[in-house]
């Protein structure tokens, strides 16, 4: 078996033990280790007819693969990955290829790019999505780094990853870190659809006691419509569980605190860098953080004396302004996204093609949507530098908003959070705004800090002593 392996994998938990069945299913032969030796035999146990090599050892890893030699790491993103590619410097040869198939920090493949091609190998920085199921059956690939890198595993990875009208879930995205900074704000926007679709759920079960049951089949309905995704398909799924011990829908049953990886407020972090506003975004991280303070909410909750609000009934009307809400917020999301993308692409210099981002995040990946039809055709058209301003979306959006500011008011009347849903709003609101009230702001900074300020009716920089 010495040198015959097409790849290999790191990393034998769940995206690496599917991954590694999925390329193999697709005829090629796969080498995989793990730092737990028992994770890799737990993988053994599932292989079938599929050709996969398990090594025990990093120097048996290396010696089992073909050369040039490909090495993918599926390891918890951080210290792990820097780990692993310092033992596989010292194993491999100049040209082999060292891929991180893991959510790596943009900036962190920055670095590890530079040191990896110091010693004359190739490095990949590659976002995978699609979770245990895509990782199986078909993710989306975003693969970044060397070009003459992913010539080495373009048919591999182009194989295993999910297959679209127009071709597979995967391309060359560009140099350095171009991949796994796509991947980053992926995961962005997949936290702002996340939480849209959770302020959704509340109101549905607050404001208009409905029950989970109810609520699933609204999401069933929802995934027949314009907002059909992989989410809202998953969200109607989970209201069918139920907790074999209480018989009770299993979502109920769950502790309200969402936790966090990280790649959502990286998004957050490096717009702020980038100077893009991505608020939706943002809020949808902030919205996870304060519902990791559960001890401190249930002691506000009963300082505050809530006092429940008489039910809505319910009827087609909510039901579609609800849609036209999760509708606006998820083209919002998008488009927060791939401004950050194209302000991106400029300052990194990736040259991204945003219709192949979107063309690839159209299968296999948890953004997966129907309505990433549209934004592709309106990208491929050229329409807008954000697609907020696309005729295609304008139209669209300002039709369904007056129905999110409704949704929106009533999660106010109700004192329902509804925090990426209003901030969707606000954002609009924004950008619609001929004046803003920043002619304020300037005076005040020109007030404490002399900083200036321009005017509207004549070029120049100005001061003014606003006190004696
Ligand atoms: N789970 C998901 O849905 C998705 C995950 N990803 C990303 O893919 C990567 C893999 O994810 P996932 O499969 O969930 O696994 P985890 O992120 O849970 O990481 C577990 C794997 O990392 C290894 N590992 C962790 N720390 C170390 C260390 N210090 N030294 C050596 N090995 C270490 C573990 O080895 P051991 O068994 O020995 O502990 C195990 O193989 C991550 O970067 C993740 O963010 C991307 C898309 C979706
Ligand atoms: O990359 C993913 C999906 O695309 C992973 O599932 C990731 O872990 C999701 O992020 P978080 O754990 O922060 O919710």
């Amino acid at each position: 078996m010495h040198g015959s392996c097409d790849i290999g994998i790191i990393g034998m938990a769940v995206m690496g033990q599917n991954l590694a069945l999925n390329i193999a299913r697709k005829g090629f032969q796969v080498a995989v280790f793990n730092r737990t030796a028992s994770r890799t035999d737990e993988l053994m146990k599932r292989v079938e007819k599929e050709s996969i090599v398990p090594t025990y050892t990093l120097k048996e890893f290396v010696a089992s693969l073909k050369k040039p030699r490909k090495a993918m790491l599926m390891v918890k993103a951080g210290a792990a990955v820097d780990e692993f590619i310092d033992k596989l410097l010292e194993l491999l040869e100049p040209g082999d290829l060292i891929i991180d198939g893991g959510n790596s920090f943009y900036q962190d493949t920055e670095r590890r790019i530079k040191k990896v091609e110091k010693q004359g190998l190739l490095f990949l920085g590659t976002g995978i999505s699609g979770g245990e199921y895509g990782a199986l059956h078909g993710p989306s690939i975003m693969p970044g780094g060397h070009e003459e890198g992913y010539a080495l595993v373009k048919e591999i990875f182009e194989k295993a990853a999910a297959q679209v009208e127009d071709g597979p879930c995967c391309t060359y995205l560009g140099p350095r870190s171009a991949g796994h900074f796509v991947k980053m704000v992926h995961n962005g926007i997949e936290y702002a659809f996340m939480q849209a679709i959770a302020e959704a759920y509340d109101l549905l079960r607050k404001a208009y006691r409905l029950s989970s049951e109810a609520i699933g089949k609204i999401f069933e309905e929802f995934n027949q419509s314009e907002i059909a995704s992989y989410l809202i398909e998953i969200t109607a799924k989970i209201f069918k569980v139920s907790d074999p011990e209480t018989r009770k829908p299993l979502v109920e049953l769950i502790l309200d605190q969402a936790e966090q990886k990280g790649t959502g407020k990286w998004t957050s972090q490096t717009a702020f860098d980038f100077g893009v506003p991505t608020p939706v975004i943002n809020q949808s991280v902030i919205a996870r953080t304060i519902s990791s303070f559960k001890q401190e909410r249930v002691q506000f909750a009963s300082l505050w004396k809530n006092k429940e609000a008489a039910p809505i009934n319910f009827d087609e009307q909510h039901k579609e302004k609800i849609k036209d809400a999760l509708f606006v917020s998820m083209v919002v999301a998008f488009s927060e996204g791939l401004h950050l993308l194209k302000v991106a692409s400029q300052e990194m210099q990736y040259g991204l093609s945003l219709p192949e981002v979107v063309r690839i995040w159209k299968g296999g990946c948890i953004l997966r949507a129907r309505m990433l039809n549209q934004i592709q055709q309106a990208l491929q058209n050229g329409e807008g530098e954000i697609l907020l301003f696309s005729p295609t979306f304008l139209n669209e959006i300002q039709r369904r908003t007056p129905k999110l500011r409704e949704i929106v008011a009533l999660s106010i009347e109700k004192e329902i959070p509804a925090s990426v849903l209003s901030t969707s709003l606000a954002y609009l609101d924004s950008w619609k705004s001929e004046n803003l009230p920043a002619n304020l702001i300037q005076a005040q900074r020109d007030f404490f800090g002399a900083h200036t300020y321009q005017r509207v009716d004549k070029e120049g920089v100005f001061h003014t002593i606003w006190e004696e």
